[in-house]
Order: C-alpha cells, then structure tokens, then sequence
C-alpha cells in the first residue's frame, strides 16, 4: 500500500504560489531575506545562503542514510517504475500537483509570441517544411492508431511544436494551453504512467486540434514518438529526469536531443542536491548516492549543476542558463522553515549555419 505523501513534498512550489495564481507573478530570485527576524513575514525567500555548518549538517545526513538497497528490491522499484506512478495517480488523481505558474516568467519560450521560435522557423526553411509533410507517415507501432483515426492530432500544420515529458496530469499542459494562445502552438505531452495520461485526456481542458498526450517511457530510446527528429520548438521536463535512474538519465536526454529543431530549446526544472526532501530520506530508502525511493515506490535523484551541464552538453547542447534556486520557504501557520534546492537550465540545439562545420574536425 502506497504511503501517502505530504504536501510539504510536493515540488509544484504551492507553498510560494501568488495568490491570484496569475501568471504575472515575479521571476525566482527577487525577495531577500535581509533580516533574520523578519521570516514568518512571507511564504519564501529567494536566494538563501547556506552557512558551513549547514552544508556539512546536509552532507554528514545525506551519507548516514547512503546504505544502497539489496539489489533484488532495486531491480523491482526498477521494472515496476510505472506501476508505482500509476498507483499514484490513482490514489491522488489530479490533486496532489499544482498548475506550474511560474512557467511562463521562467520560461518565456512557453508564452506566446516567443521570438525565438519564430526566428528558428523561417531559419529553417525547405528541410524543416519536408520534415512536417511526413509528420502523419512517421509513427510505427501504438501510434499507427492514432494516426489513421487522428491525423490532425499530430500537429502537423503547427508552426511552433512544444513535448512536455513526465506530464503527469498536465499541471504543466493545461497552464500552456490556457495561457499561449498562439493559433500555431500545439503541445504533445507524454508520461509513462497509462493513469496519468488517460487523467490528462479525461480533462475538460484537453483539446485534441490542440494537443497530444501519449504513453511513452522517457528511458525507453528505442520507442518512437508520434513526430519526427528535430520537429519540437521546446521540450520541457519538470521534475521528471529525477525520477529516472541515474544509468539512462544519459541515453533519455541524448534522445530528446534528437527531437529538437536546431535552435530548439530543453527547458527542466528539478531537485537540487541537499533539498529538503532529500535530507528527509531516513534509512532503508537510498538506491545508489543521492538517488532513493520513497514510501510509494517512485523514485528520486538530487542534482548538482555540474552533473545536469554533463548531461545536456554530452547531448550537444549549450548552455543558456544553469541556476540553483535555494528557497527558504516558510509554514507561517506552523512557523516552520524549510529548505528548498531546485536546479532550473535551459539549453539550446545549435544552429548549424551552411559551411560552418567545414574544416571542423
Ligand atoms: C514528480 S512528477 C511531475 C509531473 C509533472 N511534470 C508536473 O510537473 O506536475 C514526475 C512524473 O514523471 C513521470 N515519469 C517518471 N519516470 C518516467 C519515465 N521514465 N518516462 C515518462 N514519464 C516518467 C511520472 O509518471 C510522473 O508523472
């Protein structure tokens, strides 16, 4: 039986969430904590500095509860990944994540008018309108169906194409639905868990000339997706690649790569090493260093900047941004606080200009 989480868990930053939940609220990182007394007087505070001792408090909890797992119930937390999520959703539906409505201060590329979509359209000219002609003839297999009933679905007179991966039950999506209303927009999303997708699909706010949710495994490099390489604008993972194991976190991003058109951009928000949740972890819940189970079967990595620019720029992408987000945030009502690590980046598929490789080795 799945134990449930708390809500001091839930990564969908509601705690700091603007009252209005409008999408006009402040970029990350404006309010300051000058004066230690005045804590209990907002939700959060941006920016913290963490003192030595705290850091090395983290550490020394962090390798106390190291102790990996036996092998067998890694292996099943493993297999069984999606099952775990599926009993999730089904346990909490669509109420345990909040709408993500910061995304759109963040991460203007989801809002609408995004310039530089527009600039990678007409820069990519011929090859990027024969890649959409064969949007509805790529898919194979689970997307054969889908193709003949719903060609239109595919989205392949879009002119600006967005995947969110991990979508959940589209806490995400449905914020770029509403919000971006750009007549060429259209948003696949997909997520391993068939729960949580058929929660997505069941939403009055799903919009099939609109959108395309599906049931694909971020780790799974061989399975297709229902459109061609380099035919996304964006890919957006929230608090997805953590849940991965460590060994196919490479693969998975190399091969969401593969999808984005040159000057594309991935666009991820995750835990940070030493966030709160993973201080909480007690013993009997690590997987491997900085990875651990939860008393629900799902999964969870911490990561440090460094190990997140490996990953994208082994992917060959660059960097735009790659920032720690460290957030004091604070149960007014409980007068409790609590430390918050999130990593945001943004990396972008080069643009390679006719000639630019030649003589490159
Ligand atoms: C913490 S939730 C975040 C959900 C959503 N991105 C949001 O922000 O509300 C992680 C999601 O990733 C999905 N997920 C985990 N591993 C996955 C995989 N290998 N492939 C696709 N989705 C996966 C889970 O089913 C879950 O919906």
């Amino acid at each position: 039986m799945a134990a449930p989480r708390t809500v001091d868990e839930v990564e969908a930053d509601s705690v700091q969430m603007e009252p209005d939940g409008g999408v006009k609220r402040p970029q990350f990182g404006t309010r300051f904590l000058t004066d230690p007394r005045q804590v209990f007087q907002h939700n959060a505070w941006d920016n913290v500095e963490w003192t030595d001792e705290q850091e090395a408090a983290a550490k020394k909890k962090v390798s106390e509860n190291s102790q990996p797992l036996p092998t067998e119930k890694q292996e099943e937390y493993n297999s069984r990944a999606n099952e775990f999520w599926n009993d999730f959703y089904t346990i909490h539906e669509n109420r345990f994540f909040k709408d993500r409505h910061w995304l759109f201060t963040e991460f203007t590329e989801l809002a609408p008018q995004s310039t530089a979509s527009h600039k990678c359209q007409s820069e990519l000219g011929a090859a990027e309108e024969n890649k959409l002609h064969s949007l509805v003839k790529t898919p194979t297999g689970e997307f054969n169906a889908l193709t003949l009933n719903n060609k239109d679905a595919y989205g392949a007179a879009a002119t600006y194409r967005i995947l969110e991966v991990g979508c959940g039950v589209g806490n995400t999506v449905f914020p770029i639905l509403k919000t971006n209303n750009d007549p060429g927009l259209f948003v696949y999303c997909c997520d391993f868990s068939s729960t949580a997708v058929e929660l997505v699909k069941a939403n009055p706010d799903y919009d099939p000339g609109r959108c395309l949710a599906f049931v694909h495994d971020l780790s799974d490099v061989e399975a297709n997706y229902p459109f061609p390489d380099e035919t996304l604008d964006v890919i957006v993972l929230i608090f997805v690649l953590s849940a991965l194991h460590p060994d196919k976190m490479q693969a998975s991003i190399s091969r969401l790569a593969r999808l984005l058109k040159p000057g594309g951009v991935l666009l991820l928000r995750d835990y940070g090493r030493y966030d709160m949740a993973q201080l909480r972890f007690k013993k009997g819940r690590c997987l491997s260093e900085n990875f651990y189970v939860r008393g629900d079967g799902t999964r969870v990595y911490f990561f440090t900047q460094d190990e997140l620019h490996q990953l994208f720029t082994e992917a060959c992408l660059e960097k735009i941004q790659n920032m720690v987000d460290r957030r004091l945030q604070v149960n007014r009502g409980k007068q409790l606080t609590m430390y918050r690590v999130w990593i945001q980046c943004k990396y972008r598929k080069p643009i390679c200009h006719p000639g630019e490789t030649e003589g490159k080795t």
